[in-house]
């Protein structure tokens, strides 16, 4: 296939790919961001190697100069997109500046004289940077999973295409386009072959990293309490049948805290139904605070919180319960006083299932709130219930 038709397929897969991303934007909730860019990136793309096949019909301003900016311009939009995507600024100042840069360059290498080899040094060495540091940038999108490792890698392959042109293109000696040597004619090829695919390759690899937040969007809207933060009790109570069931859950213990704000209906009698529902936010975000990794908590009614300690020794999950207490006595800015009790029930031997501990867990929080409030009541599910 002879480089012009390469030009017409990346053209016609850079409208598809503009066309797709701009269709989706609409779709997906604000803070999934990145998708417009991408897609406007997509069109500079596609507009680009159009005016790259008017190349011998038009100005070489018109197909050669302006192009390459776009291209430039392209694939700095679409590193700024990946940034976006990852919650931070488009960070576009340095790509802007090397532009800049490519743009002085190409002005003499095109317009004051012709020079097809300095013009592929500047546009392969920039474009090589950019890629790379797109690559980089998805290398660092938190949570990595599979879509953003295939897309740093076709970032970073695309990346080595243009570095092995700029390479070849060093190594000839002739400025004219003629005399170029037979290596570089090859690679131009690749290249062209490259970046038409690159374009697809890269944003189905975006399509994948946006898809997949979406669905860990869908599954948070889907199992967390929107209030709290905790899980809801349906998915709470799903963990905990998880960890109560099988043969691990027989040998390591197993911790499980009833949690109620203590007279709470006065909280909202006295200071109103948001204030409650910001002194609901702020017990569990202290609660998390204390918490560690492993440890789930779920909002299992109003103003009643569950947290479960898997593979914990009562006497860590007793010492996180107390931290708990005091976390909420401490008070917060702008809210009223409050405190909690806890129940906790300690299961050692497994051979329970998710009813009988929350009832025993809910025994001790009731015994919890017969002795004052403000405390922690323990209980071994084979029903001895003791003090804290
Ligand atoms: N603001 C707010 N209030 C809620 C929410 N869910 C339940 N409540 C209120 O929480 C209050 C719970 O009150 P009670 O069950 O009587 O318990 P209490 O006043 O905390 O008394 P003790 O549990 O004995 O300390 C009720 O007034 C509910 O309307 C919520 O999401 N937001």
């Amino acid at each position: 296939m002879d480089p012009h038709s390469f030009i017409l397929i990346s053209a016609a897969f850079g409208v598809l790919c503009a066309f797709v991303f701009l269709a989706l934007r609409s779709g997906f909730p604000r803070d999934i961001a990145g998708l417009a860019r991408w897609g406007w990136s997509c069109a500079l793309m596609a507009g680009a190697a159009l005016l790259f096949a008017l190349q011998g019909k038009a100005p070489m301003f018109i197909s050669s100069f302006v192009p390459n900016l776009a291209v430039a311009a392209g694939v700095a939009g679409l590193r700024g997109s990946v940034r976006r995507f990852a919650g931070k600024t488009a960070g576009d100042a340095w790509p802007a500046a090397l532009i800049i840069l490519c743009a002085a360059g190409l002005i003499v290498a095109t317009l004051v004289y012709e020079d097809f080899r300095l013009r592929v040094l500047i546009m392969s060495g920039a474009l090589a940077l950019l890629f790379a540091s797109s690559a980089f940038e998805v290398w660092r999108v938190p949570a990595r999973a599979f879509a953003e490792r295939y897309t740093a890698a076709i970032f970073g392959a695309t990346a080595a295409m243009m570095l092995t042109r700029f390479a070849a293109a060093l190594g000839c000696g002739d400025a004219s386009r003629a005399a170029l040597c037979a290596d570089v004619a090859v690679l131009h090829m690749v290249y062209m072959a490259t970046f038409s695919f690159s374009i697809v390759a890269l944003s189905l690899g975006f399509l994948l990293m946006v898809n997949r937040a979406l669905q860990t969007r869908l599954e948070s809207l889907a199992s967390r309490d929107q209030l709290s933060g905790a899980y809801r009790r349906e998915a709470f109570l799903a963990l905990l049948d998880r960890e109560l069931i099988g043969e691990r859950a027989a040998q390591r213990p197993l911790c499980l805290l009833m949690m109620d704000l203590d007279n709470f209906k006065a909280i909202n009698d006295c200071h109103g139904h948001l204030v409650g529902d910001r002194v609901i936010r702020d017990f569990s975000e202290k609660v998390k605070s204390v918490l560690r990794r492993d440890d789930l908590v779920g909002r299992y009614g109003g103003e009643e919180f569950l947290v479960l300690f898997p593979d914990t020794p009562p006497d860590d999950a007793q010492a996180i319960a107390q931290r708990i207490l005091q976390a909420a006595r401490r008070g917060s800015v702008g809210l009223p006083a409050y405190t909690v009790s806890i129940g906790m029930a300690i299961l050692e031997g497994g051979g329970i299932d998710a009813a009988a501990v929350i009832d025993a867990a809910d025994g001790a929080l009731y015994a919890a709130k017969r002795s004052g409030k403000d405390r922690l009541e323990l209980v071994r599910p084979a029903g001895l219930s003791v003090a804290a």
